[in-house]
């Protein structure tokens, strides 16, 4: 690894950390739409959804920089269970509900890309239909070997999981497929579709958000153990380096022995 990820702790999350986030997502919206007029952005569940809202909602300060504009923007699921979209357990509903949804009606609405409903007691059928769209959107004129999305946001679950990538599991060493499907998820629902890790390796940015005393021991785990390293958290740090950022509370990283606490304004 040349460079080693980015991790941010911050006092506050409404104050301090979610600005941060702003921030750092609207340079790579900028920096995308210069490079080719969209932004393709790959979403999480779990608690990241919550924390984005409160990111990207509160009103801009007016400047250029600080402009959300969603009518470039494409957005897709890092990891999706497979149930109805209208499902308690599905995380375009959370994403939905938690931020979509809060959109204000007179702003340009960002498009967002589902699984399909058509075949969900087929794990494997649903990551294919997804990676169906993917190619669509990334490999429309050429063949390419992998989507490159701008950027990547993740969670951290507490085993080290991130996407449907769970820790030991045969789908880390997956190296060709885009989507994958997983039916045996130690976490329920057990039935799930995932990007590869090298999908999330390609991205031009990757950022996780780990929040709250609850992710403590796993963050100094992966930051600080190399049995940490190679938990899927940990995969995605040796893998993607500085491109990594760790956007964190305190209460997340007590007793990770360096955190950086500035700020990435
Ligand atoms: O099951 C999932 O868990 C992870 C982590 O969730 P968190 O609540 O600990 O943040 C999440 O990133 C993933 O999208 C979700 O399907």
């Amino acid at each position: 690894m040349g460079r080693p990820p980015n991790l941010y702790s911050f006092a506050d999350i409404d104050s301090d950390l979610a600005p941060n986030l702003r921030k750092y997502v609207l340079d790579q919206q900028n920096e995308a739409c210069k490079r080719h007029g969209v932004f393709r952005i790959a979403v999480s569940g779990g608690s990241l959804p919550k924390t984005l809202a409160k990111a990207l909602l509160p009103p801009s300060n007016g400047s250029e920089e600080d402009k959300v504009d969603f009518s470039k923007w494409q957005i897709f699921y890092a990891d999706e269970r497979c149930v109805p979209l209208n499902h308690e357990d599905s995380n375009h509903k959370l994403v939905q509900e938690e931020w979509l949804n809060k959109i204000p009606k007179e702003m340009a609405q960002p498009e967002v890309f589902t699984i399909s409903e058509e075949h969900l007691d087929d794990a494997q059928e649903t990551a294919d239909e997804y990676e169906q769209k993917l190619v669509s959107v990334f490999a429309a004129r050429d063949s390419v070997k992998l989507p490159l999305f701008d950027l990547i946001l993740l969670g951290c679950g507490p085993d080290g999981h991130t996407c449907s990538l769970f820790p030991d599991h045969p789908l880390l060493r997956e190296q060709d497929a885009w989507v994958l499907s997983i039916s045996d998820s130690p976490k329920p629902p057990a039935k799930r579709i995932t990007l590869s890790l090298p999908v999330v390796l390609a991205a031009a940015k990757v950022g996780f958000v780990a929040t709250g005393g609850g992710k403590k021991d796993v963050l100094k785990k992966i930051f600080e153990t190399e049995e940490g390293s190679k938990l899927p958290c940990g995969l995605v740090n040796e893998g993607g380096g500085e491109k990594v950022s760790w956007f964190c509370d305190q209460a997340a990283t007590e007793g990770v022995s360096f955190p950086r606490r500035g700020s990435v304004i």
